[in-house]
């Protein structure tokens, strides 16, 4: 029987291989003949086949069973199990491993949107090949395994393949593996199911095909998932499980990801629809109390001593101390501390007022601090408190408002999935964070709460508390945002919860942060990230002098940020809360944007927005710049295959440089032009924060991706500026010259003629004429403001400054003395943060 042709699904062990190409040494050198070299992958799933047909007619002439038990570690690949990726009986092995890993990529491309999913599913195919073939032959060590080849299952219970102690002994995956993949179904049906269409702003738009609907069917899972305990890692190619690990893991932790997805039940949720929201939103919402009579969270934790003794109070209670966590994890009582904070004191994070309009200062119990930019939630009224560090410098009270009151053109496939699969993660995949992760999971089974040690709390926000904490025994640093359930459940914040955890698993960008793990317990529910020790640019403006930053300097954030927006639109997900406190500064002083609570995901699709010409003189063709040897466009496809698209030119420095901009510029033209902008998307939400609203968002005009430029153009001229453009003596001041008021820029600082251009350009109040509107962060991208950026290595350049530790708002160590300044302020008796705990 040829192996090609085999339909056997019994392979061995690569001793058993061995040793069985030893008794066919035939096969063997027929393979090293065939390749002339060392095999390759198709040659070891040859070789495979070849093992398995000796294998098979080995048994029973000269195995007994025990001694076949002992060596085979028998895979079975199940055609039905197999669904969806078309395998059958009459399929081989290889045809089917071809087509799995096929799937797989095709899956992820179409999940993913993003025409980068190409390059990856290309490498995806011989890599999973690859992996297979080592699970099947290296992973059992003699054990007897049977493995179902199954798509990798879109559900979120994928996302975090998590080591189980239970996969390494020996055992029968089969049953195991069909009931993973029937709670893995069910958790994807259940993530369907939570996708609920809202109706729009007007009757017979659109409907939402997303957001929402987990406020709607979500209650049915939450108490399953509220009982189990559990962590999901997001690996990295560099801790990865084993196929055959993640594979018998899916069913065990299915329960995990609903976790946090119950909450929002039809009694609430974030996108609980206020009754009054699609009309009250139809109009410019200051003009309309009605619409008003929301709960406003509000930040009135500006006295720092204040906020100080409240935290104390609260954190003493809360004692999270490492020895407290060492044993049980429920005694790290953040529950406590939200309910303390929740119901005592102003100075106290997640503080709720009930107000009657959200724009009425003169309502007792609700006098807003104009001052500051406090977040609001319309639907909620939940304080935030800055950090104590924050206030030392003008402390923000920018709030984000967030009323999910209705969106449209939700994608389908907003259900983020295989896109956080380990082997997609290549940024920072090989940061040593990962390797101490997989060695905690090495050594005991799974990551937990207990694995970390608390060192301070870096600021608490509308959902949860965030914490810089120490993976104990690594020596690395992480920013632990606990998120209480019951809390998140009560306050119908669950869904934002969700949405931000969703989005975190699914980025993998030098300036959007990287998560590392979800732990989620029945009572909390914690993400695992990157920390980020230099504070927020909001602290950082605060600190120039004239409280704004030169245009050099400016230029290079926006310039970050852009481009993590850019990265996030790619993925469908209309960011809608920028401002300068949700950009953190990393170590090395690059940005990191954070905060996706209030984040939009929508569907998002490769539009082709000009097309090249197709009656375009050939000879005309020729002589394009890509015939020329100083092309260097990265969208140079399809280079004059004669010469060289990187073939040095020998000209002068400026001859160069004008002639290469000649040549993009000519050569630009013709090509076709992609964007990927979810610039369809569409969301009635009331979110945002004041200074930083669009008008059609305040307009309740039904907002998309635009909204992220025009927060753009306000970002840039805060700072530039040193302050928003449109803020007034009160917020619904500020609403209202949002809308009507003309854009003017301040006589001083002085800011050049390109920059102010770009605000312009951005604060259109029309979204559809708005800069960026159409063909998103490429159109923003080539205006003069950034003229000789290099958009592509700006992660190399040198930022305007790099974080002073210490003096910062999160008070952080650098990396280089993060240990040991965490020793210096675990020992510090007086240190004010460490009373905390
Ligand atoms: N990765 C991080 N590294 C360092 N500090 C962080 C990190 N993430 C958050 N912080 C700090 O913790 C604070 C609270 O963050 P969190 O995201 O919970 O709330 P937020 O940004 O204020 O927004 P929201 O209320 O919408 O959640 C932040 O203001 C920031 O100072």
């Amino acid at each position: 029987m040829e192996a090609s042709t085999s339909t056997c699904e019994i392979v061995e062990s690569r001793d058993d291989i061995n040793s069985e190409f030893k008794m066919n040494e035939k096969s063997e050198s027929s393979c090293s003949q065939k390749s002339g070299k060392k095999c390759s992958i198709e040659d070891d799933i040859n070789r495979l086949f070849q093992a398995i047909d000796i294998k098979n007619s080995a048994r029973g002439l000269s195995m007994s069973r025990s001694q076949k038990s002992a060596l085979k570690r028998p895979i079975i690949v199940s055609s039905s199990q197999a669904s969806g990726i078309g395998i059958s009986e009459s399929v081989s092995l290889k045809q089917a491993l071809r087509g799995l890993c096929i799937s797989q990529a095709s899956e992820m491309a179409a999940l993913k949107r993003l025409s980068k999913a190409s390059t990856s599913s290309r490498v995806s195919e011989a890599g999973t090949i690859k992996k297979l073939y080592t699970a099947v032959v290296d992973e059992g060590k003699g054990n007897l395994v049977e493995i179902s080849l199954v798509p990798e299952t879109s559900g979120p219970s994928d996302k975090f393949p998590r080591e189980d102690t239970s996969s390494s002994s020996p055992c029968h995956f089969n049953s195991l593996v069909d009931a993973a993949n029937r709670k893995a179904m069910t958790t994807r049906s259940a993530s369907r199911d939570q996708i609920v269409h809202l109706p729009s702003k007007g009757e017979g738009e659109k409907l939402s095909k997303g957001i929402g609907k987990r406020t709607l069917e979500n209650s049915s899972t939450a108490k399953a998932s509220e009982e189990v305990r559990e962590v999901n890692t997001v690996s990295t190619s560099s801790s990865k499980p084993s196929p055959i690990t993640s594979i018998a893991n899916k069913g065990q932790e299915v329960k995990s990801y609903t976790a946090a997805s119950p909450s929002c039940s039809s009694t609430g949720g974030a996108v609980d629809k206020p009754t009054c929201s699609n009309t009250c939103l139809a109009k410019p919402i200051f003009w309309n109390k009605s619409f008003l009579k929301k709960k406003v969270k509000q930040d009135i934790c500006s006295a720092s001593s204040s906020s100080t003794s409240c935290s104390r109070k609260v954190d003493n209670d809360l004692d999270p101390s490492p020895s407290n966590l060492d044993k049980d994890t429920d005694k790290f009582d953040f529950k406590h501390e939200m309910k303390e904070n929740d119901k005592l004191s102003p100075c106290s994070s997640n503080h709720s007022i009930e107000v009657n309009s959200i724009v009425d200062s003169s309502k007792p119990g609700f006098s807003l601090n104009y001052s500051k930019r406090t977040k609001f939630l319309v639907t909620k009224t939940d304080e935030k408190s800055r950090s104590k560090e924050k206030s030392e410098f003008s402390q923000s009270s920018k709030s984000s408002i967030g009323e999910y009151s209705s969106s449209t053109s939700v994608s389908e496939e907003s259900n983020i999935s295989g896109s956080t699969r380990s082997g997609h993660r290549p940024h920072m995949s090989k940061h040593l964070r990962w390797e101490a992760i997989r060695i905690v999971q090495q050594q005991h089974g799974n990551l937990s709460l207990r694995h970390f040690k608390l060192l301070r709390r870096l600021g608490c926000g509308d959902i949860g508390t965030v914490y810089l904490a120490e993976l104990i025994g690594a020596s690395c640093l992480f920013a632990l945002k606990v998120m209480d359930n019951e809390f998140l459940a009560s306050r119908k914040k669950m869904f934002r919860a969700q949405t931000e955890r969703e989005i975190l698993q699914m980025l993998d960008h030098p300036f959007l942060p990287t998560l590392y793990a979800h732990i989620a317990t029945d009572k909390l529910s914690c993400l695992v990230m990157e920390y980020c020790p230099g504070g927020d640019l909001h602290v950082l403006r605060q600190r120039q002098t004239c409280r704004s930053f030169s245009e050099p300097a400016a230029r290079f954030y926006v310039a970050e940020v852009l481009l993590a927006l850019e990265y996030l639109h790619m993925l469908g997900v209309v960011y809608r809360d920028l401002k300068p406190e949700n950009i953190l500064v990393r170590e090395d002083g690059h940005i990191m944007l954070t905060d996706f609570d209030l984040s939009l995901r929508c569907s998002v699709n490769p539009t082709l927005v000009k097309s090249s010409s197709p009656d375009e003189d050939p000879t005309k063709k020729m002589s394009s710049p890509c015939a020329d040897a100083s092309c260097i466009h990265p969208f140079c496809l399809q280079p004059n295959w004669q010469v060289s698209c990187f073939t040095p030119i020998l000209l002068s420095a400026g001859a160069k440089s004008r002639k290469m901009k000649s040549d993009i510029a000519a050569q630009v033209g013709p090509l076709p032009q992609l964007v990927v902008e979810p610039t369809s998307a569409r969301s009635n939400s009331f979110v945002g924060t004041y200074e930083y609203l669009a008008p059609e968002i305040i307009k309740g005009d039904g907002h998309g991706s635009a909204v992220d430029w025009w927060t753009f153009g306000i970002f840039l001229f805060e700072l530039l500026y040193g302050k928003t453009p449109f803020k007034g003596p009160t917020n619904e001041d500020t609403l209202a010259n949002v809308v009507s008021q003309s854009l003017k820029f301040p006589n001083a600082p002085l800011v050049s003629f390109h920059a102010r251009d770009l605000i312009r350009g951005l604060l259109i109040k029309d979204p559809e004429n708005r800069l960026g509107s159409v063909k998103g962060a490429a159109e923003i991208k080539q205006h003069p403001f950034f003229e000789g950026l290099n958009w592509a290595l700006i992660r190399c350049a040198v930022p305007p400054e790099l974080p002073k530790f210490r003096d910062f708002g999160t008070g952080a160590p650098s990396l280089a003395s993060q240990k040991e300044n965490a020793n210096d302020l675990e020992d510090a008796e007086d240190c004010e943060e460490f009373e905390l705990f």
